[in-house]
């Protein structure tokens, strides 16, 4: 049973930071916010203060500055962008360790909303599509109960470091959800769009891909330091699996069970199962076949074709070497510098319940706030 803690519970009443991106998804966010949650949240009795975000980096610059002492949760209505950026400027501050401990919370006002579909598949509700996701996400959020999430941090070959919620895209994957930009005003569909329109133009990209799988006998114990990461220019250890095709079609990791709101990517993952869930389909696979994939990860299927292109590995960490002089590397769907890269997760391991916090009842539905709880030793700045 995973146990989880609830932001209020304590003598006063929570408070909440609502950024929202009145320019995600359709440009709707913000007329959705009204429509759907503000009441919501008055009807809970929940104060919060909204900020409508102006640009791109307008989140991450003012978390980073903030009195997080104000604040007992910061919720993003937007697409998962936002929330990239929200955790990376957490994790940019000084006191970051502490930072990242406060609960983040999503509502989906993007085309995509891969954390939002995320979070309601784990509370075992039968799927959910635009503003009925919404609607979930909203109510999650007024019951206020806070879990563990997983995060990875990704190194890049300018040393840059970088913390991922969702997802490490290279190829097909990467290039369909930057390409398909221009079809937002058509909400989630623009992904099939874009599938389609890349399905006509298939590439192949080579690279070189490596990842320390994840043993039966491992425990889900707290790592050092992003200890299995050798530097870039150093070999990978020899208990790395190095693949031998370097002709690939996709590589994609994700740590979520959802792509986007109709791709379940992922059917056994949970927001804190340690475990980066790495696929990859090699050169040669069809174009019939490859949407076929895609149509049946609606429903999770496309496991199930056996199709001899698709592997799956769960892993820890991994490496992924483009040789393909250009091409995308997308980091939460926001577009990375391209060339070498590599991830390790960090598991998010324990749940602190604060003294004097009651523990919720067992029948709790899944939380709709995360927090990730790092240890001094858990993740170390550059
Ligand atoms: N007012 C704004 N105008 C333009 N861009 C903004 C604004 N506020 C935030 N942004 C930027 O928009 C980018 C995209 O945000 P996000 O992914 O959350 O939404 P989205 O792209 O609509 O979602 P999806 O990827 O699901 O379609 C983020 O990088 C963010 O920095």
């Amino acid at each position: 049973k995973k146990k989880k803690k609830k932001i209020r519970g304590v003598c006063r009443p929570c408070r909440i930071m609502i950024l929202v991106n009145p320019q995600s998804g359709r440009g709707q966010a913000l007329q959705l916010f009204t429509g759907h949650i503000q009441g919501m949240l008055t009807e809970a009795s929940l104060p919060y203060t909204l900020v409508i975000t102006e640009r791109q980096n307008h989140a991450r610059e003012l978390v980073r500055k903030a009195d997080l002492s104000q604040w007992d949760a910061l919720v993003i209505m937007s697409g998962d962008g936002l929330l990239f950026e929200v955790i990376n400027g957490l994790m940019e501050r000084e006191d970051w360790q502490e930072a990242i401990q406060t609960p983040l919370g999503i509502l989906p006002g993007g085309s995509g909303n891969a954390l939002a579909a995320s979070i309601h598949h784990y509370s075992q509700s039968p799927p959910a599509w635009n503003e009925e996701l919404l609607l979930s996400c909203g109510f999650m959020l007024c019951k206020g109960l806070v879990g563990p999430l997983d995060l990875v941090s990704i190194h890049l070959a300018s040393k840059q470091r970088l913390f991922s919620f969702l997802s490490l895209a290279w190829g097909f994957v990467a290039d369909v959800d930057i390409e398909s930009e221009k079809y937002r005003h058509v909400g989630a569909i623009r992904f099939l769009m874009g599938t389609l329109v890349r399905l006509a133009s298939l590439r192949v990209y080579q690279g070189k891909l490596a990842y320390l799988p994840v043993k039966e006998s491992d425990s889900k114990t707290r790592t050092h330091v992003d200890s299995l990461l050798p530097g870039l220019d150093q070999p990978v250890p020899e208990s790395w699996t190095v693949v031998k095709e370097e002709d690939f079609v996709l590589v994609l990791a994700i740590y979520q069970s959802h792509l986007a709101e109709d791709l379940w990517t992922v059917p056994g993952a949970m927001a804190d199962d340690g475990l980066i869930h790495l696929f990859y389909v090699t050169a040669g696979i069809s174009r019939p076949a490859l949407l076929r994939l895609f149509l049946a990860m609606e429903k999770g299927a496309h496991l199930a074709y056996g199709c001899p292109h698709l592997v799956y590995e769960k892993v820890k960490a991994l490496r992924l070497e483009p040789i393909t002089p250009q091409g995308m590397i997308t980091v939460d769907g926001e577009v990375v510098e391209y060339g070498p890269v590599q991830a390790q997760i960090h598991p998010g391991l324990t749940e602190t319940r604060p003294p004097g916090v009651t523990p919720p009842p067992p029948a709790a539905p899944f939380p709709a706030l995360f927090s990730h709880p790092v240890q001094s030793t858990t993740i170390i700045k550059p």
